[in-house]
C-alpha cells in the first residue's frame, strides 16, 4: 500500500499512539528515579556503614537514570524497523530477536510474509512495565538493522520507517521498503503501508546552522559499520568530503560509551584542526545524551585546560594565529624535538629568571670553599648527562655541588679510614651548605625552574637558535623560524601564539618536566560518570554552561583525530601523549591534506605510526559524499583531478539541479561585474588586478545574493592573507554569513559558500590546489566562485583552474 495523505495522516497517528505510550512509561520512570533518590536521602539520617553504602549505590543508580531521562526526553523517537522472524527464534535481553538473517520459512513461497516484531529506536533504551522493547536504543545491537539493512543486504528487514517528531508530537514518517518483491502482512493485520521515499534525502535538504546535527535517524549501512566497529585496536577511517567521518566519529564515541562507560569514563578526546570546527561539533553529543566524558578540543588549544594553573608555563596556551607554511612546515618537523632539546638545557646558562653567577662561594665548617667558572661548567655537563626532564634535575644538580665542593674543601681526604666518618661528616657539611642562603640563592639563579613559554621565547634569538639547531635545521631555516617567533613573542615568551607553537610548547613541557601541581580538590569516583550534580531538568541543563568533567584530564581512554591528514609530526606526538593506553579512532582524507612536501608527509606518518604504537588496525573507506550536491562535486572534482591525479572522488547521493554561479571582477572598480555559468552571464572576461574596494563590493554582492537564496548559512572563503578584509567587506550581513581564511574551512559546511579567487587560495601554498579542493567542498547547497584577473576567468566567468 503506497503513500496518499490518508495513508500518512494514519501512519503519523499510529506512532503518535505509540510516542505517547514510551512517554508515559518514561514519566513513570521519572517518578521512580525521583522517590528513590528521596529514599536514599532519607536513608542518610539512618548512618550505619551499610544503610550509607545502600544508599550511594541507590543514589548512583537513580542519579544515572534520571540524568539521562532528563537529558534526553526530546525528540528522541527517530526510528521502526518491521522484521521476519529471526533464523534462531531467541531473544536478546533487549527482547528482541537476536538473528540478523530471517528465520526458515519467513517468506512463503508464494512471496508472501508476515511481520514477526516491530522495533522502534530511540536515544535511548525503553521497556514496558513487562520488560518488553517500547524503545531500543540506537546503539544497542538489535539497532543496528535499522542501519544496515540495504535493498541488496535486507536481512530481516521489511521496512524501515523513520520517525520525525518534535518534542512530544510526531511530524512525519518516511519509509523504505527493503524487500518490495514481497505481499507483507503488518503485525497489527493488513497489508504494511509505505509512506514516502526514505528520510536520507530530506535529511540532507535541510537548512544549515552554526552546529552540526547529529545523524542518528539516518546513519547509513558503510558508516555504521565504522561507528560500531570493536573498540580495541585503533579504527583507521578514509573518505572524501562530505562522506560523514566528522560525524561517524563522533557517533562512534557516543557507541563506545553506551558499549563500556566504565572503560570510557577514562574520557574520550575528540582533536579537532580548528576552533571553528570545535565550536560547529561540539553540540553533537551533547544531543545523543553524551556529555562529561567528551573533550573536544582544537590542535591549537590541546594543552590549554591541562596546564591552566599549573604554572607549567603553558597555561592558557591558546594559538590565536597561523604560521605561514614554511615556517608551520619547520615548527611541525620532528627536526624540532632535537633543537627543543638543546633549547631546555640551553636556556639554563641564559639567566632568564636572574644573572647567572660566575662562581659559587661558600663557607663550611669556618673556612672558605669556592667553585670556578670552569668547576661549576664541570658539574653542569654531568648533570646534563642524565635523561630526566631538566627542571627535575635540580635535586641531582644540588648533589652534585655540593660534591664538588665537598671534595674542593678537602673533607673526602679527611677520613682516608673510616668511610663511615667520612660518609657522615659529609652529609653534615652537605647540611650545613644548604642551609646557607647563598647557596639556595646560587641554585635558584644557577638552575632556575624553566617555564616552555620561557624557552620558546629564548629560541626567538637568532645567535641562539642558530646553536640550538646545528646540524639540525638549515642556517636560513634557523633565522626564519627565530624571526617568526620574534615577531610574536617578547624575550620571556609572553604573546599571542601560534597553532604550530602549542606543540612546541608541549614538547617543552615534557623536557622540562612540570613543576609539582596545585593540588586538585578530591573527585569522588562515582561522580564521574553518575552526574549527581545535574539532576536538573532538560531545560536547565540546557541553559547552564557546559562543565567539563574532562578539563584536569591529560590522558584518555579513547582519542578520536579528525582532519588527521592535516597534523605534522610535533602534533602527533602532542596527541600521542594523550593516549599511551588509549584505543583510537583516525578520520581523515589525504586529497585535503595541507602537507606539500613527500618528506613532510613521511614524516608525519613515521610519526603517527610512534602515537599509535603497535595496536592492530582496521580501515574502513567511506565512499558517498552526503554534502555536496552532484553539480557541485563535479565541479570540485576537477580541482582533484589536478591536485591528486587518479583520486576517485566520493559519490555525490544526490542532485539538485542547481549548477555553480562564476563571477569575474573586471579590473576597473566602475565596471560593473561579469556572470557566467548556467545563470546566464555577460561577455568580458577581467584582465589586469581587480583593486579591493572592486573586489570587496563584488563579494558582498554575491554573499547577499547567496543569502537570499538560501535559508541557513552562507560560508565566504577568501585567501588566509584576505581574512580581516573579507571581515570588513561582511560587515553588517548578519551572522548567517561567515567569512574564513582558505585553511580555517577544514571540516565546516554552509548552505551556500562563495569562493572568492580560486587562484590565489591554490598559489598560497603548495598544497594550494587541495586547500581549493577544500574550499570548493563545504557547500550543501549553492556555490559561487567569484574570480578575479589572477584566475584567468573565461568569458563565462569560469577561472582557469576550474576549466574542464
Ligand atoms: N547518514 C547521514 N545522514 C544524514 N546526513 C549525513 C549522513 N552522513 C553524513 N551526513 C551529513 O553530511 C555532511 C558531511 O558530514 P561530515 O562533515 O561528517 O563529513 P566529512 O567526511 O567529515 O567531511 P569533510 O572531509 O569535508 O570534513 C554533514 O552535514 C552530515 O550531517
Amino acid at each position: 500500500m503506497r503513500d496518499g495523505d490518508g495513508l500518512r495522516d494514519r501512519e503519523i497517528r499510529a506512532e503518535q499512539t505509540h510516542l505517547d505510550r514510551v512517554y508515559r512509561r518514561l514519566e513513570e520512570k521519572i517518578h521512580e528515579a525521583e522517590f528513590l533518590m528521596d529514599d536514599a536521602s532519607k536513608r542518610a539520617q539512618v548512618g550505619t556503614p551499610g544503610a550509607l553504602a545502600e544508599r550511594d549505590a541507590q543514589v548512583f543508580r537513580a542519579g544515572i537514570h534520571l540524568n539521562r531521562l532528563n537529558s534526553e526526553f526530546e525528540d528522541f523517537l527517530f526510528g521502526r524497523i518491521d522484521l521476519l522472524e529471526g533464523r534462531d527464534g531467541r531473544r536478546g535481553p533487549d527482547g528482541a530477536y537476536t538473528s540478523v538473517e530471517p528465520a526458515e520459512g519467513a517468506v512463503q513461497d508464494d512471496g508472501t510474509a508476515v511481520i514477526a516484531e516491530t522495533l522502534h529506536i530511540g536515544r535511548l533504551g525503553v521497556l514496558d512495565a513487562d520488560y518488553a522493547p517500547l524503545v531500543i536504543d540506537w546503539r544497542a545491537p538489535a539497532a543496528a538493522p535499522f542501519y544496515r539493512a540495504t535493498p541488496v543486504a535486507p536481512g530481516r528487514v521489511v521496512r524501515r520507517r523513520v520517525i520525525r517528531s518534535k518534542g512530544r508530537r510526531v511530524l512525519g514518517v518516511e519509509d523504505d521498503l527493503l524487500r518490495p518483491e514481497l505481499a507483507v502482512k503488518a503485525l497489527e493485520g493488513g497489508e504494511l503501508p509505505v509512506v514516502g521515499d526514505g528520510a536520507l534525502m530530506a535529511a540532507l535538504g535541510r537548512a544549515r546552522g552554526h552546529a552540526m546535527r547529529d545523524i542518528v535517524s539516518s546513519i547509513q549501512a558503510e558508516q555504521d559499520e565504522v561507528i560500531r566497529a570493536p573498540a580495541a585496536s585503533v579504527t583507521e577511517v578514509e573518505g572524501g568530503p562530505g562522506t560523514g567521518k566528522t560525524a561517524v566519529a563522533l557517533h562512534r564515541a557516543a557507541y563506545l560509551l553506551y558499549q563500556d562507560r566504565r572503560r570510557y569514563a577514562g574520557g574520550i578526546l575528540v582533536v579537532s584542526p580548528t576552533p571553528l570546527l570545535v565550536s560547529y561539533t561540539e553540540g553533537v553529543l551533547p544531543s545523543l545524551g553524551e556529555e562529561g566524558q567528551v573533550a573536544i578540543r582544537a590542535l591549537g588549544s590541546l594543552a590549554e585546560h591541562e596546564n591552566a594553573g599549573s604554572g607549567a608555563g603553558t597555561a592558557g596556551a591558546v594559538a590565536e594565529t597561523y604560521d605561514p607554511q614554511p615556517i608551520a612546515r619547520i615548527k611541525g618537523s620532528s627536526r624540532m624535538q632535537r633543537v627543543l632539546r638543546n633549547a631546555a638545557r640551553g636556556a639554563l646558562d641564559l639567566g632568564l629568571r636572574a644573572p647567572v653567577p660566575e662562581r659559587l662561594r661558600v663557607v663550611a665548617s669556618g673556612a672558605r670553599v669556592e667553585l670556578e667558572a670552569d668547576e661549576l661548567r664541570a658539574v653542569r655537563q654531568q648533570v646534563l648527562g642524565g635523561t630526566a626532564p631538566v627542571n627535575l634535575m635540580r635535586p641531582r644538580a644540588r648533589k652534585l655541588l655540593l660534591d664538588a665542593l665537598w671534595e674542593k674543601s678537602g673533607g673526602s681526604r679527611r677520613y682516608p679510614d673510616d668511610p663511615e666518618l667520612a660518609a657522615e661528616a659529609r652529609e653534615g657539611f652537605g647540611e650545613d651548605v644548604a642551609a646557607e642562603d647563598g647557596f639556595t640563592g646560587f641554585l635558584d639563579a644557577w638552575w632556575p625552574e624553566l617555564t616552555p613559554r620561557q624557552v620558546l621565547g629564548a629560541m626567538a634569538d637568532e645567535g641562539r637558535l642558530a646553536r640550538w639547531s646545528r646540524r639540525v635545521l638549515r642556517p636560513g631555516e634557523a633565522r626564519d623560524l627565530a624571526r617568526a617567533l620574534r615577531e610574536r613573542l617578547d624575550a620571556a615568551g609572553n604573546g599571542p601564539l601560534s597553532v604550530h607553537d602549542v606543540a612546541l610548547l608541549d614538547e617543552l613541557r615534557v623536557l622540562l618536566g612540570a613543576p609539582a601541581r596545585p593540588k586538585q580538590r578530591e573527585v569522588d569516583p562515582l561522580d564521574q560518570f553518575t552526574g549527581l550534580e545535574e539532576l536538573t531538568t532538560a531545560a536547565d541543563r540546557n541553559a547552564a554552561p557546559r562543565r567539563d568533567r574532562t578539563a584536569e584530564r591529560t590522558e584518555y581512554a579513547h582519542v578520536i583525530v579528525d582532519e588527521a591528514q592535516d597534523l605534522t609530526p610535533m602534533q602527533w606526538r602532542m596527541v600521542g601523549r594523550r593516549g599511551r593506553q588509549a584505543t583510537w579512532t583516525v578520520v581523515g582524507d589525504p586529497a585535503q591534506s595541507s602537507w606539500s612536501d613527500p618528506d613532510g608527509r613521511s614524516e608525519a606518518v613515521e610519526a603517527r605510526d610512534e602515537a599509535l604504537g603497535r595496536r592492530p588496525r582496521r580501515r574502513f573507506e567511506l565512499t558517498v559524499n552526503y554534502r555536496n550536491p552532484a553539480e557541485l562535486a563535479e565541479l570540485a572534482n576537477r580541482v582533484l583531478r589536478l591536485a591528486m591525479p587518479g583520486v576517485q572522488p566520493p559519490r555525490a547521493v544526490r542532485a539538485t539541479g542547481i549548477e555553480p554561479r562564476f563571477v569575474a571582477v573586471p579590473d576597473s572598480p566602475k565596471d560593473s561585474v561579469t556572470e557566467g555559468g548556467t545563470e546566464g552571464g555577460t561577455d568580458g572576461a577581467a584582465g589586469g588586478t581587480p583593486d579591493g574596494a572592486a573586489l570587496g563590493d563584488a563579494v558582498r554582492a554575491e554573499a547577499e545574493r547567496l543569502l537570499g537564496e538560501v535559508e541557513g548559512t552562507v560560508g565566504v572563503v577568501v585567501a588566509m592573507g584576505r581574512r580581516a578584509e573579507a571581515a570588513r567587506w561582511l560587515a553588517g550581513l548578519g551572522d548567517r554569513v561567515v567569512p574564513l581564511g582558505s585553511l580555517e574551512a577544514k571540516g565546516l559546511e554552509y548552505d551556500a559558500t562563495l569562493v572568492v579567487s580560486p587562484a590565489q587560495i591554490a598559489d598560497e601554498s603548495p598544497a594550494g590546489l587541495r586547500v581549493l579542493y577544500v574550499a570548493l567542498t563545504r557547500a550543501t547547497q549553492r556555490l559561487t566562485v567569484l574570480s578575479a584577473a589572477a584566475d584567468l576567468p573565461d568569458a563565462d566567468g569560469v577561472p582557469d583552474l576550474l576549466r574542464d
